[in-house]
């Protein structure tokens, strides 16, 4: 088996030590490995389309962005493996994946591929979620020094700074046509959100289709509402979120410059096209793992 092992050396404050007992195990169990350090945002997109021979697997070694910017540069018929070592590793969660080095390299390796279909955002693979509102405000308004220093510390510093604004901005949705009204969406692919915090249980990261979440009631109280029931997987249970799945789904704002997150980092501003992909990218997971 052929591996190219993309390291994101800022993903989660750095994880050098861990890497190398990744990369020994995979050798260990006969993987050929070709490794390449990132230098920047977009820099591992950047690197794999430029690869002539990508391998059997690309593993993604940080977090939910450095994934998506692996998932972007993947060629197609190459699997995509995941070694979690970001801030929050919603996917790693969604898909079982082990912390352990030596572990995350046995499902590379040994363990199973199932299908998972991502969504382009106005062009752009993501794989786990995209939002605009609160959800984006969180995202931009993250200091990177305090993750870098405190990791998911700087998520609740930037959730507190923004929940004052939350109602200011109203979105225009369709969803497969349909028009909505909401202050704020999350489109997910997954049931995980923040890491191990399950957004929604109607979401399935199996199936060619997003689960589209809207925040369809203003006011603060509202809003710390869902943030009590996210804390207990209760979100699609508050009066005033809508929970639909969806193939394509547009959003507008009369606001100028209103931001985008996908996949946990900065992805634009509005209007958003989001449209599900129609061919799945086969992912590596645990022989056990429920498919
Ligand atoms: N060498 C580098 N220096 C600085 N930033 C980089 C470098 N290589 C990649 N990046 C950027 O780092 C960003 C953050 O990485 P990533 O999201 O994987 O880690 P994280 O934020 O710690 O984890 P999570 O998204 O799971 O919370 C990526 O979006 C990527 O653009």
């Amino acid at each position: 088996m052929k591996v190219t092992v993309i390291y994101n050396p800022a993903a989660g404050g750095g994880r050098e030590a861990l890497l190398y007992r990744f990369v020994a195990e995979l050798e260990r169990l006969g993987a050929t490995v070709c490794q390449y350090h990132t230098k920047g945002p977009h820099d591992a997109t950047d690197y794999l389309k430029g690869l002539a021979d990508q391998g059997d697997c690309v593993v993604a070694v940080g977090g939910d962005g450095t994934t998506n910017e692996v998932l972007n540069g993947l060629a197609a018929g190459v699997a995509l493996g995941v070694f979690a070592t970001g801030t929050a590793n919603v996917l790693g969660k969604e898909l079982e994946l082990p912390k352990k080095p030596e572990q995350a390299a046995q499902v590379v390796v040994q363990g199973k591929s199932v299908s998972v279909t991502p969504a382009r955002l106005n062009g752009r693979r993501f794989l786990m979620m995209c939002g605009v509102g609160y959800d984006a405000w969180v995202v931009n308004g993250v200091n990177l020094g305090i993750k870098e220093r405190f990791g998911k510390l700087a998520y609740v510093q930037s959730m507190l700074g923004q929940i004052g604004r939350y109602g200011q901005s109203h979105y225009r949705v369709e969803v497969d046509g349909r028009p909505l009204d909401c202050f704020s969406a999350i489109i997910t692919n997954g049931r995980h959100y923040g890491g191990s915090f399950v957004l929604s249980r109607e979401a399935n990261i199996l199936r060619p289709q997003v689960q589209v979440l809207l925040f369809q009631k203003q006011g603060v109280r509202f809003l710390l509402r869902c943030l009590i029931a996210l804390l207990f997987g209760r979100m699609e249970r508050v009066d005033g979120v809508a929970s639909l799945r969806a193939q394509r789904v547009h959003i507008r704002c009369e606001n100028q410059n209103e931001p985008i997150q996908a996949d946990g980092d900065p992805a634009g501003s509005l209007p958003a096209e989001i449209e599900v992909e129609s061919a799945p990218v086969r992912m590596r997971v645990p022989a056990l793992f429920d498919s």
